[in-house]
């Protein structure tokens, strides 16, 4: 089995035209392999969100191609993106993005829900998915009652919920403090390591960058450093 997981070659994104146009993604060129957190770091504006969008199906570049898990996601019809970011890709963000209205369980049981798994199956990988994160004593609490940390570990269990190959997190710690977000980082790494998946994690905290296997920096579009 291939080891390579992210292919990226020669992916460029461009918004607007002539002489509005903004460049936000130039050339770009990088492989992740299974089992690898890779760390994409950047200042705001550097185009770290577009190039993990593009990755995870969220947006197509304006040339070059993108595969995961071998698979072409620049080619890919809507139905193939929808079944990439069902079964193989999982994204965490900034904010969470949980259902206030839904517990800690019944958030993390979502992607199981959409995938028809009974319900005696999901309720005890749902625990076993907040035990993982931390979260066994919290599985009733909605999320304005948990602390920000608490809350990113729910999305982290939802993440996970599905068993995807790829990890996508666009700046998960940046709404924590900075011991916060590097227990965050430290789970997301364990859990990759764990589970042998790979996961590009956009952060602009220098402080994180140790906890990754390996860094890309991106600056004005174009990958300046690995
Ligand atoms: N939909 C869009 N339309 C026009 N310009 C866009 C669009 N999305 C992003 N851009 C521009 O592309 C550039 C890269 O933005 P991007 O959000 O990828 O950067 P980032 O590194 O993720 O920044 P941040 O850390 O602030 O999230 C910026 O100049 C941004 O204004």
């Amino acid at each position: 089995m291939s080891t390579e997981m992210v292919s990226v070659e020669k992916v460029s994104r461009t918004f607007g035209s002539g002489e509005r146009a903004v460049h936000a993604v130039q050339e770009v060129s990088f492989t992740a392999e299974r089992g690898e957190l890779v760390a994409v770091r950047g200042r705001s504006g550097a185009g770290k969100t577009t190039l993990l969008n593009m990755i995870g199906g969220l947006d197509r570049p304006s040339a070059g191609r993108v595969t995961v898990a071998g698979r072409d996601v620049t080619a890919a019809g809507e139905q193939e993106l929808l079944d990439l970011r069902r079964d193989t890709v999982s994204f965490v963000f900034q904010t969470f993005g949980l259902i206030p209205i839904l517990s800690a369980a019944e958030n993390v049981g979502v992607p199981l829900r959409l995938a028809k798994v009974p319900a005696a199956e999901r309720e005890e990988r749902v625990s076993v998915l907040l035990e993982l994160v931390g979260l066994g004593g919290h599985a009733a609490q909605r999320p304005n009652e948990l602390s920000g940390g608490q809350q990113q570990r729910v999305a982290v269990a939802r993440a996970l919920a599905n068993d995807p190959e790829l990890l996508i997190a666009d700046e998960p710690t940046g709404q924590l403090d900075s011991e916060t977000g590097r227990s965050i980082m430290d789970l997301l790494r364990a859990v990759v390591h764990a589970r042998k998946m790979t996961a590009l994690v956009a952060t602009h905290d220098p402080a994180l960058i140790d906890l990754a296997d390996r860094t890309l920096v991106l600056r004005d579009g174009r990958l300046v450093e690995e």
